[in-house]
């Protein structure tokens, strides 16, 4: 197996809300970066977000370089072969089985047999991903905050067949770009989603009942329970799309407490997914 040493290139596959956050901390800590998304249009958008965080960062002076310079290690591309030279990859893409399963079937093909595959799975099974290749004791879960740059931890999550040596290099990893990790076992939702999905959709529940406007629903979880954001609010930040999917999986796996909430597919089935698509609960520029 590849260790923490011997890493030069990372691969993201995905170029959304975590790929290229991902993306942008990997080169931020120095290591060259193949960003793939499936369509041009998905990895320039990638790229953009990417320059606009980081001359945010900058404008805070909290950059050791400058943004041109971290950038110039992010390479964007749709060609899943441009993968060849990674020393480990993390994947991003969509919360469905079936592509990630497709996704790491690739990844085996295109990489070294001894390269580490993280997932950034928020909620599916790593050890049924890694059942999808002959790679499987290399297969770890990597799963980052959102958004990737601000946030400073990274829950590791061990499948089935996950060797030791594999989730300690998600730790040291994970370090080596700032980051504070837990470990969780491969269950449903880990640690965090599965408390914060049944959070979330209670949320959504309780303000479609008409217990209060979406504003003072969120306005009295953040100042009645001192968390940043409430829960309509931080659905609209994690993407409509993305809770959804997290709590379909969750509810099929842990039963009926974990049903999402009516309004919550209403609104995906509409489209608004949250701030990515410029509606959600609320609206964006
Ligand atoms: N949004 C969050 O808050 C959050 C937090 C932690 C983990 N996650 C997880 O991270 C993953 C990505 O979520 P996101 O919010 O970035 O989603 P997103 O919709 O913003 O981005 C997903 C990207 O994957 C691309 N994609 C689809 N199939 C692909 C393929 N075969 N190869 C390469 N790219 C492909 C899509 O075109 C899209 O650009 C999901 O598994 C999600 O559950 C999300």
């Amino acid at each position: 197996m590849r260790g923490l040493s011997d890493i030069r290139t990372v691969g993201v596959v995905g170029a959304g809300t975590m790929g290229n956050g991902i993306a942008q901390v990997a080169a931020t800590a120095g290591y060259d970066v193949v960003m793939r998304d499936i369509e041009r249009r998905f990895v320039d958008n990638g790229l953009e977000a990417i320059d606009s965080s980081l001359s945010r960062l900058d404008a805070k002076d909290d950059l050791d370089e400058s943004p041109d310079a971290i950038e110039d290690r992010i390479t964007g591309t749709t060609d899943i072969g441009d993968l060849a030279d990674a020393d480990l990859v993390v994947e991003a893409a969509l919360e469905d089985m079936e592509v990630k399963q497709d996704v790491f079937e690739d990844l085996e093909d295109v990489t070294d047999d001894d390269v580490v595959l993280a997932t950034n799975t928020s909620t599916l099974s790593i050890t049924t991903i890694a059942s999808a290749i002959d790679r499987e004791e290399l297969v770890v879960g990597l799963h980052f905050m959102n958004p990737v740059p601000i946030m400073t931890g990274v829950e590791v999550v061990t499948g089935e067949k996950t060797a030791p040596d594999v989730t300690d290099l998600a730790h040291a990893f994970a370090e080596d770009l700032g980051k504070e990790t837990w470990e969780s076992d491969d269950k449903p939702g880990f640690v965090t989603n599965r408390v914060l999905m049944p959070w979330i959709n209670e949320g959504i529940r309780a303000y479609d009942e008409g217990v209060a406007s979406k504003e003072d629903m969120d306005k009295g979880m953040k100042l009645g329970t001192n968390v940043p954001m409430g829960p309509l609010e931080l659905a609209d930040h994690i993407g409509l799309d993305i809770c959804l999917d997290a709590s379909e999986t969750l509810h099929e796996e842990l039963g009926d407490r974990y049903k999402p909430a009516y309004l919550l597919k209403r609104k995906v089935a509409a489209g608004d997914l949250g701030k990515k698509t410029g509606k959600g609960f609320y609206e964006y520029d």
